[in-house]
């Protein structure tokens, strides 16, 4: 019998509407779930441990070469996450010279930070990075940036911390929407697991069409468990994109280019879509 296929989850809500009604039970044991922060999604994967599942959008570009990305699956917003904040005890204008405490669960936003630090504004920046508990990171730094749901429970007791919104600054800077988050699969996987893969990647369509369709049980779901007004997660998933479609290959790839000009990739990465049927196109464009 063969392996089972071994798919990642993000541990947190943002995902959820991929997965809140992936028919798990139609795959019995044909699948295993791997529910993991995503710094540790993107070291598993690198290291072949996971076969499929989203990772951080940097650390597909670190691996471009072994992996391909599954359709019209993301973690994007364009604009304000509602998730991926910068905490910081002076107003950003006063931040050059200062140390900065980063997340230790991020790839892409932590190097997003860098990105809008040193190419906007000009500054320089000492990073640390430590576990995401926002008290202890502020001890000895300025400011400190969380993402997931470090993010959102952490802005529910923000005292009188300034707070910015990196996909909104983004935004502002750019014009572009920002990609944290896409669906990886290591080529490897490919030839093996070609037709479960086709069944897997539809089941995840069904359920962001699902959840698009019927936000309700969701939303009913995450305010049970992680507290917060059903207005609050309401705005907060309209505000996410999970398709990955022009405009979010358009904003991904410039950030790429940030990044590569920056030295925080060797090269500027391009994402290369698996197709259904086995067929691959490459989403390069022409600049
Ligand atoms: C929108 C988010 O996107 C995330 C940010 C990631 C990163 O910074 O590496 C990775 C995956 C996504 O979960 C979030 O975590 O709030």
């Amino acid at each position: 019998m063969q392996k089972p296929l071994r798919i990642g989850q993000i541990l947190y809500t943002n995902v959820l509407p991929v997965y809140f009604y992936f028919d798990q039970e139609r795959f019995e044991d044909r699948i295993d779930f791997i529910r993991q922060v995503p710094a540790t999604l993107n070291l598993a994967m690198s290291r072949g441990e996971i076969d499929l599942g989203p990772i951080s959008s940097f650390s597909y570009a670190e691996h471009a070469s072994q992996y391909v990305a599954l359709s019209d699956l993301s973690v994007s917003a364009k604009g304000r996450v509602g998730s991926l904040f910068l905490f910081s005890k002076k107003p950003i204008e006063q931040l050059n010279g200062t140390k900065i405490a980063l997340t230790n669960t991020s790839a892409t936003t932590v190097n997003l930070l860098k990105i809008i630090l040193r190419k906007f504004y000009d500054y320089e920046i000492s990073y640390v990075t430590q576990e995401p508990v926002l008290d202890r990171m502020l001890l000895d730094a300025e400011a400190a940036l969380l993402i997931g749901d470090d993010a959102i429970l952490a802005m529910r007791k923000k005292g009188d911390l300034h707070v910015y919104d990196l996909g909104e600054l983004w935004h502002r800077f750019t014009g572009y929407s920002m990609t944290f988050a896409i669906w990886a699969v290591r080529k490897q996987v490919l030839a093996e697991h070609s037709a479960l893969l086709e069944e897997v990647h539809a089941s995840f369509l069904t359920s962001k069409e699902m959840t698009r369709k019927n936000p309700g049980p969701l939303i009913d779901y995450v305010s049970t468990h992680y507290g917060g007004d059903k207005e609050e997660w309401t705005r907060y998933f309209q505000g996410l994109q999970h398709d990955f479609g022009d405009e979010q290959r358009i904003g991904l790839e410039y950030y790429y280019r940030c990044a590569a000009e920056l030295g925080l990739l060797p090269a500027p990465a391009t994402v290369d879509i698996w197709q259904a049927g086995g067929r691959q196109t490459n989403t390069t464009l022409t600049r």
